[in-house]
């Protein structure tokens, strides 16, 4: 698998951004509401306009579809919109594993999207992204809904997976106790650039 960079990315208050992010690594994003986070990753997965340029391995982001970047290198929104009436017709393929791990059953395929809760999109929309066999995700405030327990549940799940396929993935986060389980590195949003911070101290 290909490590994902970034060279020299603007957007909004954000200027200069270099990052190199390895295979299999989790690169966790903190800072205040409104410092860009989401804008970054926005515009890693080229759904923003933005200078500078992000590449998977050594591919270029200017040098594809933007519609083929995104389905290699995947956001998973804070608020994930769905089109079809069932979470199954949003599956690229089934996926019985991921949905019993993180408490569902293979019912829940046939599911309305309408009666989904919001951790439930937020578990779901996941799945869904994963379905698709993306080479990096960018992950915005993925438990952001979930209480600690189901937090845990989607970690355990998620963390070997990401390993296994050796994923890139920059991973926004608010809380200290769950950057310290999840991060290889840590960067803080400060103004107009990213500084790093401790992982465990
Ligand atoms: N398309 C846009 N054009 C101009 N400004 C924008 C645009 N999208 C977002 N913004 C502004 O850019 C700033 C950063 O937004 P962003 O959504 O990245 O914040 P965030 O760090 O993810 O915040 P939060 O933690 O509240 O989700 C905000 O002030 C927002 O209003």
């Amino acid at each position: 698998m290909a490590g994902l960079t970034l060279e020299r990315i603007a957007v909004g208050a954000l200027k200069d951004i270099h990052l190199d992010v390895a295979p299999g690594e989790i690169v966790c994003l903190s800072g205040p509401s409104g410092s860009g986070k989401s804008r970054l990753l926005r515009a890693v997965s080229d759904l923003e306009p933005h200078g500078g340029t992000a590449r998977l391995g050594g591919v270029e982001q200017g040098a594809v579809a933007g519609h083929r970047w995104r389905r290699s290198v995947m956001m998973v929104p804070a608020e994930s919109a769905w089109w079809f009436d069932s979470v199954g017709e949003h599956l690229h393929k089934p996926m019985p594993e991921a949905l019993e791990a993180l408490g569902f059953s293979d019912e829940t395929a046939s599911w309305s999207v309408s009666r989904l809760s919001s951790g439930e999109k937020q578990r779901l929309a996941l799945v869904r992204t994963l379905s698709r066999e993306p080479r990096a995700l960018l992950l915005d405030e993925p438990t952001a809904n979930l209480d600690e327990t189901t937090t845990r549940r989607l970690e355990d799940w998620l963390l070997p997976l990401i390993r296994k396929r050796r994923l890139p993935v920059l991973w926004v986060a608010h809380g200290g106790e769950q950057i310290r389980r999840l991060a290889g590195r840590h960067f803080r949003i400060e103004g107009a650039r990213l500084v790093e911070e401790p992982v465990r101290t």
